[in-house]
């Protein structure tokens, strides 16, 4: 086994969403504050894909902000093995990541002359004709701009510029959340591709637990802050432990019968302002029971090697 790249250790972060101080001072209001992530422990090996997965406002990209040191943690760690320098980011829309004025020759030089300064300009201007070609895209592309390109063009002209920087690490917001379905596959099938040639390392973050099916190697499932379930992909589709996995599982479309009706899940997820008390699924879960309306969960290394945080799960495994 390879060795440890990322290692997230109880990672804490609070947002301040009070009102203005003089709104609170006329309504007597306290200040109030959301645990966008409450406690998250993971750890990513070198050349391994791991996916956070879960619903919007969850606290997937507080996540990724953290790791990448976007946002300072309100507690616990963030201990990253590699070259600081070498981690990049991919974002959901590359329209909106992609400066519009400037040329993707251009787009795509620029971390390569931040890394490597005083690089002469036919050298600058080779790799960037190879890193075109190694996403798929010609080299004259790199004269034309970002809105001549459609949207799987354009996530291949992010990860071109990401691959620039020569990372080791790199943390994809919903990389291709904005993409039809077979385009969504060929980047996908790019990314896997570049990961094994390259050595590199993913955190990769998704609501559609189809998309991380291929891709990850653990997936980590995400409910209000907190990771409920974290297994070896494999094994989260063999034998999901937690009731929100199971719903997530349910929801996904199955491509063998396309025609047949999905449940729609139930519930909303609550507000991370005011969490319900005990474990934050309980009003949503099919197997809530009295202990999980008042005790929360925990991942506990005796109990199915830590994959789990769920009194129900615990009872089955007796
Ligand atoms: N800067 C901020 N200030 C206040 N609240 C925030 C801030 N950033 C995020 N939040 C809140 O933190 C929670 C987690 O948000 P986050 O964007 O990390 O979730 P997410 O799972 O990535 O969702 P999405 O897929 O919609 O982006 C949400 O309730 C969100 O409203």
């Amino acid at each position: 086994m390879s060795t440890p790249i990322l290692e997230v250790d109880a990672l804490e972060r609070r947002f301040d969403v009070s009102a203005p101080w003089l709104n609170r001072l006329i309504e007597r209001k306290p200040r109030r504050s959301l645990r966008a992530v409450d406690g998250i422990d993971f750890t990513i090996r070198r050349g391994e894909t791991l996916a956070l997965v879960g619903e919007s406002g969850c606290g997937k990209s507080t996540v990724a902000r953290l790791v990448t040191g976007l946002y300072p943690p309100s507690g616990g760690a963030v201990r990253f093995h590699g070259d600081a320098t070498r981690m990049q980011m991919i974002f959901q829309d590359p329209f909106a990541s992609l400066n519009p004025r400037w040329r993707v020759g251009r787009i795509v030089a620029e971390p390569l002359v931040t890394l490597r300064p005083g690089t002469p300009a036919a050298q600058v201007r080779a790799r960037v004709e190879e890193l075109l070609a190694t996403v798929g895209l010609a080299a004259s592309d790199a004269a034309r701009y970002p809105h001549e390109f459609s949207g799987g063009q354009r996530q291949r002209i992010s990860i071109a510029r990401a691959l620039a920087g020569e990372p080791e690490f790199l943390v994809c917001d919903e990389p291709t959340s904005a993409l039809d379905v077979s385009v969504q596959a060929q980047v996908l099938n790019l990314m896997k591709r570049l990961q094994r040639e390259l050595g590199l390392t993913y955190l990769f973050i998704s609501h559609d637990l189809s998309v991380v099916r291929h891709m990850a190697d653990t997936i980590a499932v995400m409910y209000l802050g907190r990771i409920v379930e974290i297994q070896p992909t494999a094994d989260l589709f063999a034998r999901p432990l937690h009731p929100y996995t199971r719903l997530l599982l349910e929801t996904i479309p199955d491509l063998e019968a396309p025609k047949r009706d999905r449940a729609p899940m139930a519930g909303e997820v609550p507000s991370p302002i005011a969490p319900p008390p005990g474990c934050a699924f309980h009003p949503r879960c099919p197997l809530a029971h009295e202990r999980c309306r008042t005790e929360r969960p925990a991942r506990d290394a005796r109990l199915r090697e830590g994959r789990v945080a769920c009194f129900a799960a615990e009872r089955e495994s007796h």
